[in-house]
């Protein structure tokens, strides 16, 4: 059984109901668990700062499936949200990214773990930290807690519990 730690983010539409039903498919997938999720977290977009604010989750899950094969799913979920969405209501979007997958280091032409750029995002450190603030990136070999200290906290803020 493998253990991963997947980020969620959405910035259009219906954000909340994006996530939920995001983190329903994930669980109802036959290979993968749902083991916990964090509080959503309303956070200041990063990168391009002309749009909208995000709402954040991290999900824990175990899953029997590799990590080629749960990115597929991910992007399968992406897929699916953004289909969906876009035929009803209009456009709403969903991005799952793959954190952590046991404590290896994977790198291929579409997957690479530790998420290259999760150390120094606080939209994804703070949501990480609630669930386990002692585990340690495989790359840096430093804890969540460290890598939020040195960025500190970007702002970042509650918005409900998932
Ligand atoms: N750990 C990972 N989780 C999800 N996708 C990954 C990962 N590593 C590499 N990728 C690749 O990244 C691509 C997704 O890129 P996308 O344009 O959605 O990036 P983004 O989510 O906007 O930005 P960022 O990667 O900085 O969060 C996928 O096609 C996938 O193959
Ligand atoms: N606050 C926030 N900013 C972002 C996010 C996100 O999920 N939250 N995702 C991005 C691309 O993956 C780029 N910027």
């Amino acid at each position: 059984m493998n253990e991963a730690y997947i980020s969620l983010g959405s910035n259009m539409g219906d954000k909340e109901e994006a996530l939920r039903h995001a983190v329903a498919l994930l669980n109802e997938h036959e290979g993968i668990r749902v083991l916990a999720v964090s509080s959503i977290y309303d956070t200041d977009p990063v990168g391009y700062e002309e749009q909208d604010v995000f709402l954040n989750i991290v999900v824990k899950i175990e899953t029997t499936l590799a990590a080629q094969p749960l990115l597929e799913v991910c992007q399968k979920i992406e897929q699916e949200l953004k289909r969906v969405r876009i035929i009803r209501w209009g456009p709403r979007t969903i991005d799952l990214d793959i954190l952590l997958f046991n404590d290896e280091v994977i790198e291929t032409d579409t997957l690479s773990v530790p998420h290259p750029r999760m150390h120094e995002r606080a939209f994804v450190l703070v949501p990480l930290m609630e669930l386990d603030k002692a585990i340690a990136l495989p790359t840096t070999k430093r804890t969540i807690s460290e890598h939020l200290q040195e960025i500190g906290d970007g702002g970042v803020r509650i918005y409900r519990s998932f």
